[in-house]
Protein backbone atom coordinates (compact mmCIF):
# COMPACT_ATOMS: atom_id res chain seq x y z
CA UNK A 1 0.00 0.00 0.00
CA UNK A 2 0.99 3.51 -1.16
CA UNK A 3 0.83 5.87 1.71
CA UNK A 4 2.70 8.41 0.20
CA UNK A 5 -0.81 8.93 -2.41
CA UNK A 6 -2.99 10.40 0.35
CA UNK A 7 -2.94 13.39 1.79
CA UNK A 8 -1.25 14.25 5.71
CA UNK A 9 -3.42 14.71 8.98
CA UNK A 10 -2.76 18.61 9.65
CA UNK A 11 -1.43 18.74 12.97
CA UNK A 12 -3.73 20.98 15.63
CA UNK A 13 -7.11 21.98 16.08
CA UNK A 14 -9.80 19.58 14.64
CA UNK A 15 -12.89 20.60 13.77
CA UNK A 16 -16.07 18.90 13.84
CA UNK A 17 -19.63 19.53 11.70
CA UNK A 18 -21.61 17.92 13.70
CA UNK A 19 -25.51 17.67 12.81
CA UNK A 20 -26.67 17.23 16.70
CA UNK A 21 -25.40 20.47 18.19
CA UNK A 22 -26.87 23.54 16.98
CA UNK A 23 -29.03 21.88 14.62
CA UNK A 24 -30.90 24.99 13.86
CA UNK A 25 -27.88 26.02 12.02
CA UNK A 26 -27.39 24.35 8.50
CA UNK A 27 -24.17 21.74 7.97
CA UNK A 28 -22.80 24.37 5.21
CA UNK A 29 -22.92 27.07 7.19
CA UNK A 30 -21.03 25.47 9.76
CA UNK A 31 -18.56 24.41 7.58
CA UNK A 32 -17.98 28.08 6.39
CA UNK A 33 -17.68 29.34 9.67
CA UNK A 34 -15.10 26.93 10.71
CA UNK A 35 -12.90 27.16 7.57
CA UNK A 36 -13.26 31.38 8.19
CA UNK A 37 -11.45 31.03 11.22
CA UNK A 38 -8.76 28.88 9.84
CA UNK A 39 -9.85 25.09 10.80
CA UNK A 40 -7.67 22.63 8.65
CA UNK A 41 -9.43 18.98 9.33
CA UNK A 42 -13.02 19.54 8.98
CA UNK A 43 -14.96 16.29 10.08
CA UNK A 44 -18.34 15.82 8.74
CA UNK A 45 -20.60 13.77 11.19
CA UNK A 46 -24.19 13.69 10.50
CA UNK A 47 -25.91 11.57 13.05
CA UNK A 48 -29.72 12.78 11.46
CA UNK A 49 -29.63 13.92 8.17
CA UNK A 50 -31.22 11.58 5.80
CA UNK A 51 -28.53 10.33 3.27
CA UNK A 52 -29.53 12.20 -0.10
CA UNK A 53 -29.47 15.29 2.05
CA UNK A 54 -26.33 14.64 3.44
CA UNK A 55 -24.96 13.44 0.35
CA UNK A 56 -25.55 16.93 -1.16
CA UNK A 57 -23.95 18.47 1.88
CA UNK A 58 -20.82 16.48 1.92
CA UNK A 59 -20.34 17.03 -1.61
CA UNK A 60 -20.93 21.29 -1.04
CA UNK A 61 -18.83 20.56 1.94
CA UNK A 62 -15.68 18.12 0.34
CA UNK A 63 -15.52 21.13 -2.18
CA UNK A 64 -15.49 24.17 0.15
CA UNK A 65 -12.54 22.07 2.36
CA UNK A 66 -10.79 21.44 -1.39
CA UNK A 67 -11.03 25.66 -1.84
CA UNK A 68 -9.17 26.27 1.73
CA UNK A 69 -7.16 24.30 1.84
CA UNK A 70 -8.71 21.74 4.24
CA UNK A 71 -9.02 18.38 4.71
CA UNK A 72 -12.64 16.85 4.57
CA UNK A 73 -13.75 13.47 6.51
CA UNK A 74 -16.65 11.82 6.26
CA UNK A 75 -17.67 10.72 10.09
CA UNK A 76 -18.85 6.76 9.37
CA UNK A 77 -19.50 6.66 5.94
CA UNK A 78 -17.44 5.53 3.68
CA UNK A 79 -19.88 5.16 0.70
CA UNK A 80 -20.37 9.06 1.08
CA UNK A 81 -16.54 9.80 1.13
CA UNK A 82 -16.11 8.24 -1.95
CA UNK A 83 -18.74 9.68 -3.62
CA UNK A 84 -18.17 13.62 -2.80
CA UNK A 85 -14.53 12.84 -2.90
CA UNK A 86 -13.52 13.45 0.79
CA UNK A 87 -10.06 12.85 1.73
CA UNK A 88 -11.12 10.03 3.89
CA UNK A 89 -13.09 8.85 6.74
CA UNK A 90 -13.42 8.32 10.85
CA UNK A 91 -14.34 4.88 11.56
CA UNK A 92 -15.41 3.95 14.99
CA UNK A 93 -16.85 -0.09 16.44
CA UNK A 94 -20.24 0.25 15.27
CA UNK A 95 -19.13 1.33 11.56
CA UNK A 96 -16.97 -0.35 8.85
CA UNK A 97 -13.95 -1.90 9.56
CA UNK A 98 -10.82 -0.07 9.50
CA UNK A 99 -9.56 -2.80 6.84
CA UNK A 100 -12.82 -2.98 4.79
CA UNK A 101 -12.72 1.13 5.18
CA UNK A 102 -9.21 0.75 3.67
CA UNK A 103 -9.99 -1.67 0.98
CA UNK A 104 -12.77 0.38 -0.56
CA UNK A 105 -10.92 3.79 -0.13
CA UNK A 106 -7.78 2.57 -1.71
CA UNK A 107 -4.41 3.96 -0.72
CA UNK A 108 -5.06 7.61 -1.65
CA UNK A 109 -7.66 8.36 1.08
CA UNK A 110 -7.45 9.07 5.00
CA UNK A 111 -8.21 6.58 7.41
CA UNK A 112 -9.06 7.18 11.10
CA UNK A 113 -10.21 4.76 14.01
CA UNK A 114 -11.52 5.32 17.08
CA UNK A 115 -9.70 3.13 19.83
CA UNK A 116 -9.66 3.31 23.56
CA UNK A 117 -6.00 2.63 23.97
CA UNK A 118 -1.96 1.42 22.91
CA UNK A 119 -3.57 -1.89 21.72
CA UNK A 120 -6.51 -0.60 19.78
CA UNK A 121 -3.58 1.80 18.50
CA UNK A 122 -1.49 -1.17 17.10
CA UNK A 123 -4.22 -2.90 16.05
CA UNK A 124 -5.79 0.05 14.03
CA UNK A 125 -2.58 0.63 12.17
CA UNK A 126 -2.08 -3.33 11.20
CA UNK A 127 -5.79 -2.45 9.67
CA UNK A 128 -4.33 0.31 7.51
CA UNK A 129 -5.53 3.13 9.30
CA UNK A 130 -4.08 6.67 9.32
CA UNK A 131 -4.44 7.88 12.64
CA UNK A 132 -6.29 7.13 15.71
CA UNK A 133 -8.93 9.67 17.46
CA UNK A 134 -9.23 8.32 21.53
CA UNK A 135 -11.49 9.69 24.22
CA UNK A 136 -13.04 10.68 25.67
CA UNK A 137 -10.64 12.89 26.97
CA UNK A 138 -13.15 15.02 29.75
CA UNK A 139 -16.88 14.67 30.27
CA UNK A 140 -18.91 15.45 27.24
CA UNK A 141 -22.59 15.61 26.16
CA UNK A 142 -22.41 15.49 22.55
CA UNK A 143 -22.09 11.71 22.76
CA UNK A 144 -22.82 8.59 25.43
CA UNK A 145 -19.43 7.50 25.12
CA UNK A 146 -19.06 3.83 26.49
CA UNK A 147 -15.61 4.34 28.11
CA UNK A 148 -14.15 6.02 31.41
CA UNK A 149 -13.16 9.73 31.08
CA UNK A 150 -9.22 9.10 29.98
CA UNK A 151 -8.18 12.78 31.61
CA UNK A 152 -4.84 14.47 30.10
CA UNK A 153 -2.58 11.66 31.87
CA UNK A 154 -4.60 8.78 30.37
CA UNK A 155 -4.61 10.68 26.93
CA UNK A 156 -0.60 11.29 27.10
CA UNK A 157 -0.22 7.53 28.16
CA UNK A 158 -1.69 6.63 24.80
CA UNK A 159 0.19 9.27 22.83
CA UNK A 160 3.38 7.43 24.39
CA UNK A 161 2.71 3.93 23.17
CA UNK A 162 0.71 4.91 19.91
CA UNK A 163 2.15 3.64 16.92
CA UNK A 164 0.15 6.06 14.99
CA UNK A 165 -1.05 9.77 15.52
CA UNK A 166 -3.23 11.09 18.22
CA UNK A 167 -6.74 13.17 18.13
CA UNK A 168 -7.90 13.77 21.39
CA UNK A 169 -11.94 13.94 21.22
CA UNK A 170 -14.45 14.36 23.96
CA UNK A 171 -14.91 17.83 26.17
CA UNK A 172 -12.08 19.45 24.48
CA UNK A 173 -11.99 23.54 24.29
CA UNK A 174 -10.46 26.48 24.86
CA UNK A 175 -9.83 26.26 28.40
CA UNK A 176 -8.37 22.66 27.85
CA UNK A 177 -6.66 23.02 24.89
CA UNK A 178 -3.38 24.12 25.86
CA UNK A 179 -3.12 20.88 28.54
CA UNK A 180 -4.40 18.79 25.73
CA UNK A 181 -1.87 19.64 22.79
CA UNK A 182 0.92 19.23 25.87
CA UNK A 183 0.35 15.71 25.64
CA UNK A 184 1.41 15.38 22.51
CA UNK A 185 -1.21 14.71 20.25
CA UNK A 186 -1.05 15.37 17.04
CA UNK A 187 -4.63 16.43 16.62
CA UNK A 188 -7.53 17.97 19.31
CA UNK A 189 -11.17 17.61 17.94
CA UNK A 190 -13.69 20.09 19.01
CA UNK A 191 -17.50 19.51 18.57
CA UNK A 192 -19.68 21.79 20.75
CA UNK A 193 -16.90 24.68 22.24
CA UNK A 194 -16.53 26.07 18.73
CA UNK A 195 -20.32 24.96 17.02
CA UNK A 196 -21.98 26.60 20.49
CA UNK A 197 -19.67 29.32 20.38
CA UNK A 198 -21.07 33.00 19.47
CA UNK A 199 -18.36 33.58 16.65
CA UNK A 200 -17.32 30.12 15.21
CA UNK A 201 -14.99 31.24 13.36
CA UNK A 202 -13.24 33.72 15.73
CA UNK A 203 -13.33 30.43 18.25
CA UNK A 204 -11.21 28.75 15.89
CA UNK A 205 -8.56 31.14 15.91
CA UNK A 206 -8.67 30.90 19.58
CA UNK A 207 -8.52 26.80 19.48
CA UNK A 208 -5.55 26.95 17.46
CA UNK A 209 -3.20 29.49 18.93
CA UNK A 210 -4.13 27.45 22.23
CA UNK A 211 -3.48 24.49 20.56
CA UNK A 212 0.21 26.24 19.86
CA UNK A 213 0.81 27.43 23.54
CA UNK A 214 0.24 24.17 24.87
CA UNK A 215 2.11 22.23 22.28
CA UNK A 216 5.44 20.31 23.13
CA UNK A 217 8.23 22.37 22.29
CA UNK A 218 5.67 24.73 20.94
C1 LIG B 1 -11.45 12.16 15.76
C2 LIG B 1 -12.58 11.31 16.21
N1 LIG B 1 -12.37 10.42 17.19
C3 LIG B 1 -13.38 9.65 17.62
C4 LIG B 1 -14.63 9.76 17.05
C5 LIG B 1 -15.78 8.88 17.47
O1 LIG B 1 -16.12 7.97 16.42
P1 LIG B 1 -17.18 6.81 16.71
O2 LIG B 1 -16.66 6.04 17.85
O3 LIG B 1 -17.45 6.08 15.46
O4 LIG B 1 -18.46 7.61 17.17
P2 LIG B 1 -19.36 8.59 16.27
O5 LIG B 1 -18.63 9.87 16.08
O6 LIG B 1 -19.63 7.90 14.98
O7 LIG B 1 -20.61 8.77 17.08
C6 LIG B 1 -14.80 10.70 16.03
N2 LIG B 1 -15.99 10.87 15.42
N3 LIG B 1 -13.77 11.46 15.62
C1 LIG C 1 -17.94 12.01 18.79
C2 LIG C 1 -17.29 11.82 20.10
N1 LIG C 1 -16.57 10.70 20.36
C3 LIG C 1 -16.05 10.69 21.58
S1 LIG C 1 -16.48 12.07 22.46
C4 LIG C 1 -17.34 12.70 21.13
C5 LIG C 1 -18.05 14.00 21.16
C6 LIG C 1 -17.17 15.14 21.53
O1 LIG C 1 -17.92 16.31 21.52
P1 LIG C 1 -17.51 17.59 22.37
O2 LIG C 1 -16.28 18.17 21.71
O3 LIG C 1 -18.70 18.51 22.22
O4 LIG C 1 -17.29 17.15 23.77
MG1 LIG D 1 -18.81 6.27 14.03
Amino acid sequence: MNASLRPLLPPGPYLLCDDTVRPDMPLVAKAERLLAGGARVVQLRMKRTPVREALEVARQVVQLCRRAGAVCLLNDRVDLALLSDAHGVHVGDEDVPPEAARSLLGPGRLVGVTVRGVEGAIAAREAGADYVGVGPVFGTTTKQVPAPVLGVEGLARVVKGSPLPVVGIGGVGLDNMPWVAATGVHGAAVVSDALLAQDIAERVRLLASAFEQGRVGG
